[in-house]
């Protein structure tokens, strides 16, 4: 547990660290892209904020979508995960492209964890196509879509969170 305010069960960012670069988060948004191609067409794409946001621009671009929504979910602070709050829905006019039940709208985050974000938006949606870039075991039967999965204990470092810095070399008791 990173401290005493942790849920059970809740993930935790003092897991496994699986740093993602610029570079590979866009190879692999493209190699979602293109299982996406597979799937669609697509009416618009709704980005789950705010890491659906990048990975939404990414895959609008290569499949030629011009019209984007989002649907914004706060929950975790920093690494702990607090009650999921919806301070945005999906926008009428994107609701009715999807017929009210999302059919023919691609849903768009950047990873499913626990998959109760994915649950969430998925209740409100529950027609519209979900892809996320990574998956998480317990995430991963929410999402109908992803590439890359990794262990629960695992945190993912996405390159708007991090920066470059030094690293003690391994020997002297670098992770
Ligand atoms: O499957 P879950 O356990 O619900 O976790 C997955 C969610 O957690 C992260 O968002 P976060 O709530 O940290 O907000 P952010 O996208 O604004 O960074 C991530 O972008 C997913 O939306
Ligand atoms: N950056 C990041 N946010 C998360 N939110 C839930 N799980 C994760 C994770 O592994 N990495
Ligand atoms: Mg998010």
């Amino acid at each position: 547990m990173v401290n005493n305010h942790s849920e059970p069960g809740a993930p935790e960012r003092g897991g496994k660290p699986f740093p993602v670069s610029w570079d590979q988060f866009h190879r692999d948004c493209r190699a979602l892209t293109w299982r996406l191609n597979e799937v669609g067409p697509f009416h618009a794409i709704i980005a789950i904020t705010r890491g659906g946001l990048v990975p939404a621009a990414i895959v609008a671009r290569e499949l030629g979508l011009r019209v984007i929504d989002t649907v914004c979910v706060a929950s975790y602070d920093h690494d702990q995960q607090g009650e999921l709050r919806v301070l945005k829905g999906v926008s009428a006019d994107i609701a009715k492209l999807g017929g009210g039940t999302g059919k023919g709208l691609l849903i768009v985050d950047d990873l499913v964890d626990t998959g109760k974000t994915g649950r969430l938006v998925r209740e409100m949606l529950p027609d519209a196509h979900f892809a996320a870039v990574y998956a998480k075991p317990q995430g991963r039967p929410l999402v109908d879509t992803f590439i890359t999965e990794v262990s629960q204990d695992t945190w993912i470092h996405f390159p708007w969170d991090t920066a470059l810095s030094f690293q003690p070399p391994i020997r002297d008791g670098a992770g």
